[in-house]
């Protein structure tokens, strides 16, 4: 089981510097808020999950994300490919950004700022809801692990909470894992343990990735199947722990810190009868911020590992990669490129 670390008893002020050491060591397990997020929002947050996953896929195509031009809305059953390896991933998601302030739509540095498409039929309660939610996991949770990390990596404190600002790119994710498909030898699949289930599946919930960005805290329902890689290599569960975050350290973190701090693998199984809700918050910077090396990550005998890159540049390459709806676009524009040039230069 992942160790819990407990957030809600670091002392805020600097005075316990041990205290902030061993949240920023030990970030990339499992992190219980306490009296930060109450039950009663996690409660009304999963709720609103789950009303918005029963609505009919015709309701939920209405805000396609496909439609946005800042990746943000419904993303349909099996659009989503992670791990190569394996079929698409089985679920369906809605990604939400926080709607704070909008930068300029002709900037192209800034493609993945921009208005939320939300379910109309659920009304402005359940938007209510979901911003709650996620102005309350920032603010109170995620920029103080992000400070205890600028601090165990010498950097000034608010040295994150300064690129986090009201035109960050951070995306609430709400996940939907509808009951795993049978695979041709279920039975023996059935027998093995969980991290050896996964190797002999054709079709999983989530493929094995890293996240892309700064820190992801994920809240998952009771259902279980979510894997996490430790630091010695072992796949292990990810159990299911009430009003508590696993916490992943994600690419943009590794570029960052120059691999002391190293992206967390993981990927989930679907339950074989039941459905599994889940939310992923991934914190992202706003889109023109440089991800590159800080100063006191690197030395003549440690040389910074990753060249700079801009926020948007890398979480668009990586959506790239794996969002069908953007493949098919890419596909598109070679098309009418293609269609474009003169007949000789034609493939
Ligand atoms: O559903 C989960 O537990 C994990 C989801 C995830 O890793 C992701 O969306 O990046
Ligand atoms: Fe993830």
């Amino acid at each position: 089981m992942l160790p819990i670390i407990d957030i809600g008893s670091l002392d805020p002020t600097l005075n316990d510097k041990e205290g902030w050491l061993r949240v920023a060591k030990e970030i990339d397990q499992a992190c219980r808020t306490n009296h930060f997020i109450t039950e009663k929002r996690f409660k009304e947050f999963m709720n609103a999950t789950k009303q918005f996953f029963e609505l009919s896929t015709e309701e939920k195509m209405k805000i396609y994300i496909g439609n946005s031009k800042n990746h943000k809305g419904y993303v349909e059953m099996q659009s989503e490919h992670l791990d190569p390896t394996k079929k698409v991933d089985y679920k369906e998601a809605l990604d939400m950004g926080l709607n704070y302030k909008m930068a300029d739509p002709n900037n192209p540095t800034n493609t993945l700022n921009g208005p939320n498409q939300y379910p109309q039929s659920l009304g402005q309660e359940w938007v209510d809801v979901i911003e709650s939610y996620a102005k309350d996991v920032l603010e109170k949770v995620a920029k103080r692990l992000m400070q205890t990390m600028a601090y165990n990596l010498g950097a000034p404190l608010d040295y994150f909470d300064k690129l986090f600002n009201e035109r960050n790119v951070s995306t609430l994710r709400i996940i939907h894992y509808p009951p795993r498909l049978a695979e041709e030898n279920e039975d023996e699949i059935a027998k093995l343990d969980p991290s050896e289930q996964y190797e002999k599946m054709d079709t999983v919930g989530c493929g094995t990735h890293t996240d892309y960005g700064c820190i992801t805290l994920l809240y998952q329902d009771e259902i279980g199947g979510l894997q996490v890689r430790n630091t010695d290599g072992n796949w292990i569960e990810a159990t299911p722990i009430p009003n508590t975050f696993v916490v992943n350290i994600g690419d943009m973190m590794m570029r960052w810190s120059n691999d002391l701090y190293k992206s967390t693998p993981h990927r989930v199984i679907s339950h074989g009868n039941k459905d599994r809700y889940s939310s992923p918050y991934f914190f992202e910077p706003y889109g023109d911020a440089i991800v590159a090396c800080l100063p006191s990550c690197h030395s003549d005998s440690n040389p910074i590992k990753y060249p700079p890159i801009t926020c948007n540049d890398y979480l668009s390459m990586k959506f790239d990669q794996t969002h069908g709806y953007r493949q098919h676009q890419i596909d598109l524009e070679k098309l009418n490129n293609n269609n474009n040039q003169p007949e000789q230069l034609k493939q």
